[in-house]
């Protein structure tokens, strides 16, 4: 085989103020984050939503410097990642394809087929695979494929999700252990694991197996900890009115002062790289209502980012698919593909589910439409293009 490449995989982060509202417009627009029965209407949506939503992202992108570490992080872990494989006399090139942000996946792509990569292996920087982020990257690697094959490489082969690996969790248990040896009675401290939540209709309608992949993390890494220290497993960062994993993690803080909880640990789980959920909402919105609901000592783990255990693991793990045989998009993504998410695709005739659900849509068409009109001072027409 010739030469061959990783794709790091990554949802990105805007670097600067400016960025935020396109930032939340690309986000919005991906119809694996907001499923929507029509596609002509995702666009006009995220335009909205995006609108609605900046200025209160801003704020909290400004309690962290005014912009997102992700991509100095990931960029940090992609040396680091390329030097773990030269020393084990591997040369291969790693490239960064981010979902929303720059640089994007479609700029990887291009760099990877300039530089004429023959195998790529397809590394997602999500411990637990989720329709919503590394579902979504691989979706958008397929459709850059099958709208241009010359971008395609020869080969490339797919790691879904990596949760279980002995580094990760090894890493992971060794940072615990150094923050909990920090508490005055390490024994006593409740290990609260914060993992980013899904709806619950990804998990089962759509067959998400985020949040079991999420719960077997937690199990493996409590057990590669082999402490004695009583755990909780709470979701957080929620978008929107409709019903999200739970327990809220704002929730579960609060039920654990009100049983007399002093000593917290926050151990964040579904991302390995620092950012506004960990930088803000956990150190910030979280260590709040728990200081106010009586939490004495709020602390929380820091994330993996270039941790050297970590980093090896990624390489093995990359050296192990390059001689594995290779598990393509097409066998990763064909499950979903055949699923019928929404009532009205599996349609039946007469008073049944799937024709309330059209009345409900079509009057929250209607609705939109007036608040798009509102908001604008331009009709919906206008923004499909009709007028
Ligand atoms: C495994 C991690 C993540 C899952 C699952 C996930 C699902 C998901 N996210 C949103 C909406 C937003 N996410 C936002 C930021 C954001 N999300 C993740 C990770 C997961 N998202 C990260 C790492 C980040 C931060 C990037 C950074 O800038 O550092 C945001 C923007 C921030 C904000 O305005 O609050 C939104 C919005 C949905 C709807 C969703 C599942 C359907
Ligand atoms: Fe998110």
């Amino acid at each position: 085989m010739g030469r061959v490449g990783v794709l790091l995989l990554n949802l990105g982060g805007p670097e600067q103020i400016e960025d935020v509202r396109p930032f939340l417009y690309n986000l919005f627009s991906d119809p694996e984050i907001i499923r929507l029965p029509f596609s002509w209407m995702q666009k006009p949506l995220a335009w909205l939503i995006s609108s609605l939503r900046h200025k209160k992202s801003q704020a909290n992108y400004m309690e962290i410097g005014g912009g997102s570490p992700l991509r100095g992080i990931t960029e940090e872990q992609a040396i680091a990642l390329h030097k773990s494989l030269q020393d084990k006399g591997q040369d291969v090139q790693v490239y960064i394809g981010m979902r929303y942000w720059h640089p994007f996946t479609e700029e990887a792509i291009a760099r990877i087929k300039r530089d004429g990569v023959e195998q790529l292996v397809i590394l997602p920087l999500y411990p637990q695979f989720s329709i919503s982020t590394s579902g979504s990257s691989f979706r958008l690697l397929e459709q850059i494929w099958t709208d241009n094959p010359s971008l395609a490489p020869q080969e490339h082969t797919v790691i879904p999700s990596w949760y279980q690996r002995p580094g990760y969790l090894q890493a992971m248990a060794q940072l615990i252990a150094r923050e909990l040896d920090g508490f005055e009675n390490p024994d006593q401290v409740h290990i609260f694991f914060s993992a980013h939540g899904v709806p619950v209709s990804y998990v089962e309608e759509a067959g998400d197996p985020y949040q079991h992949e999420i719960e077997e993390c937690t199990r493996l890494i409590v057990q590669t900890l082999n402490r004695p220290n009583r755990h909780t497993l709470a979701y957080q960062s929620r978008v929107g009115p409709v019903e999200w994993l739970k327990p809220y993690t704002e929730d579960a803080i609060t039920e654990l002062a009100a049983e007399g909880i002093n000593d917290l640990l926050v151990v964040p789980i579904s991302f390995v790289s620092e950012h506004i959920e960990t930088l803000q909402e956990i150190d910030m919105e979280y260590r709040e209502i728990a200081e106010e609901a009586g939490i004495e000592n709020f602390h929380r783990v820091p994330a993996l980012n270039t941790h050297p255990v970590f980093i090896e693991d990624l390489a093995n793990l990359v050296v192990e698919a390059i001689d594995a045989p290779p598990l393509t998009l097409d066998q990763v993504m064909r499950p979903q593909k055949n699923f019928k998410m929404y009532p009205q695709e599996r349609w039946e005739w007469g008073m049944t589910t799937a024709a309330e659900v059209w009345n409900g849509r079509l009057a929250m068409l209607g609705f939109m439409g007036l608040l798009i009109e509102l908001i604008s001072g331009h009709g919906p027409l206008h923004f499909i293009g009709l007028l």
